[in-house]
């Protein structure tokens, strides 16, 4: 038997990795995952965007529009911040974070600040806004590799059929 060829590429698997992540969020519009890869290709870190532990999912608001204090936005922990706050407890410089969005400017000042080089996204949906175009900023001046994942697969499926293993 010759070995698989169409196996995912590590890319591919640490973004989906990411992406699994993200499916934990309880967002109902936009979901963020991101997974935080050392130099000898090792996950070290992996976050969604949440509430922070011990603040309830249900009893704090998810809108995304109406009085700031009603918005989801002054709680949520965004998934960059929180991959980089759970990783396993290494220095992150050298690290490469992957996440499913372009990084917002609080992400980006800690991706700065913990020493990671390399930021692989894939959504860079929020270009346009002034918050994302200081983080585009603050990561371009800082030296920071950025880079729009270009998948080779669209999509990757997983069954929990015990049958397909
Ligand atoms: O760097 C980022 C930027 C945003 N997020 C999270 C924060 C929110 O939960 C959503 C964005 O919600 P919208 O309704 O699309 O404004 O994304 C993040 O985790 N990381
Ligand atoms: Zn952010």
């Amino acid at each position: 038997m010759s070995k698989r060829t169409d196996y995912i590429s590590w890319d591919e698997y640490f973004m989906g990795v990411a992406l699994l992540s993200g499916k934990r969020s309880k967002d109902p519009s936009t979901q963020v995952g991101a997974c935080i890869v050392n130099q000898q290709n090792k996950i070290v870190g992996v976050g969604y965007n949440g509430l922070p532990i011990g603040i309830s999912d249900d009893q704090f608001p998810w809108q995304n529009e109406g009085n700031f204090l009603e918005t989801k936005y002054p709680y949520v922990c965004h998934a960059e911040l929180n991959a980089i706050l759970n990783n396993i407890g290494i220095n992150l410089s050298g690290c490469k974070i992957y996440t499913a969005l372009f990084p917002c400017n609080e992400c980006s000042k800690a991706i700065i600040q913990s020493g990671i080089s390399e930021v692989i996204y894939l959504s860079d949906k929020y270009a346009g806004k002034e918050n994302f175009i200081a983080a585009k900023r603050m990561l371009q001046t800082a030296g920071i590799r950025l880079r729009k994942m270009t998948p080779g697969v669209n999509e990757v499926t997983l069954s929990f059929d015990e049958k397909g293993v």
